[in-house]
């Protein structure tokens, strides 16, 4: 079998990400007298939330800022969640705050996600944030589409004038991607589920993101030869007797995909790890800017 496509490397991408922001962390705790410090909520049990935090949590450290960890009871009510919002909110310790989402379904997200002050949201989801960003001015990008267009940007140089074709529309990937795409001057198409013929809708495209929750779904021959594909799903595959713990696979069927793409993201190792990185980067921009020391943002 022949493999055309470049793999991008997201997880060495974010390490050398992560060994900037450590340098940077180190520079701040210089000039402010403290760390910068990240905040992150789970409300609840959930497995593999609990990876991601654990994760999240090491790579603060090992970057030079502080990570404060509050884990509440599955039954915790929404009151109480608002409350530890305001108080974190109030820290100055604190310069970023992340609740982990889902959360459960007695706990309204949007007001959750609105009590966060928007200079610590740095999971870009208050919708002053997501104003900010679709009218072009300086705020924070949610961590997922900001590293898929580092890695991007870092393969294709310029995107200007490309076909990108952005699979999902959510508020937390799919929409903040497709502004992302628009702002690099992208022809910009947003699909969903009651998209008709999506392997033709995706055939146009030189940039494919799909970001849908779907195992496999996005075939090879779905996709322009050449074309650059990130793909951000996650999903676990049941387990089987190769993999016990359950196979972890993205929204792209990887094995035709690099068959026909000209660069593909794996999962894992391809969006995930920027996904973190770029929190870590969201935090120390936050740090700066709370503290009011100068900083060139565009050095991360
Ligand atoms: N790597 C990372 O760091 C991260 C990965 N993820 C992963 O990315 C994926 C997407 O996450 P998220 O955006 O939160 O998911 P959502 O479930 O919120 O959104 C999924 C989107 O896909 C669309 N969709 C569903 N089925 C189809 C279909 N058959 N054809 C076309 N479109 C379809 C939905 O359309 P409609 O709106 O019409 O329902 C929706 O817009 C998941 O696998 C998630 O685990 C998420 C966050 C971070
Ligand atoms: N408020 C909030 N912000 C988020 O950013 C957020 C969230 N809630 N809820 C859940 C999703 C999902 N998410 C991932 C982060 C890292 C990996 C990651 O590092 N993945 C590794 C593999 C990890 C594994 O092996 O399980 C990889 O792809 O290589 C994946 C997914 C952040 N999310």
């Amino acid at each position: 079998m022949t493999q055309g496509a470049s793999v991008i490397d997201g997880k060495a991408f974010a390490e050398d990400l992560r060994a900037r922001i450590a340098v940077a962390a180190a520079q701040f705790e210089v000039h402010a007298g403290r760390k910068a410090g990240l905040a992150v909520v789970l409300v609840g049990e959930d497995p593999a939330s609990q990876v991601y935090v654990r994760s999240k949590g090491k790579q603060t450290v090992e970057c030079g800022m502080n990570s404060f960890e509050h884990k509440l009871d599955e039954n915790t009510d929404e009151g109480a969640l608002l409350d530890l919002v305001e108080r974190l909110n109030a820290d100055p310790a604190v310069d970023g705050i992340l609740v982990q989402l889902p959360l459960p379904a007695h706990i309204n997200e949007q007001e959750v996600i609105s009590a966060i002050s928007p200079d610590k949201d740095v999971d870009g989801f208050h919708i002053i944030n997501s104003g900010r960003l679709s009218v072009g001015l300086p705020g924070f990008v949610p961590c997922t589409p900001l590293g898929c267009l580092m890695l991007l940007k870092d393969k294709l140089g310029s995107l200007c004038g490309l076909d990108a074709v952005v699979i999902g529309r959510s508020n937390i990937v799919g929409k903040p991607m497709a502004a992302l795409l628009l702002a690099e001057s992208c022809t910009v198409t947003i699909a969903h589920s009651r998209t008709k013929d999506l392997p033709d809708v995706v055939r146009r495209a030189d940039i494919i993101v799909a970001a849908v929750g779907r195992a496999e779904m996005v075939k090879g021959d779905w996709i322009k030869p050449g074309a650059t594909v990130i793909d951000v799903g996650i999903n676990r595959l049941p387990p089987s007797e190769t993999s016990p713990k359950g196979k972890l696979v993205g929204d792209v069927d990887y094995a035709s995909a690099v068959q026909v793409a000209g660069a593909i993201t794996p999962v894992p190792g391809g969006v995930g790890p920027m996904t973190i990185a770029v929190l870590l980067r969201n935090t120390l921009v936050a740090a700066h800017r709370n503290a009011g020391v100068a900083f060139d943002e565009s050095t991360l």
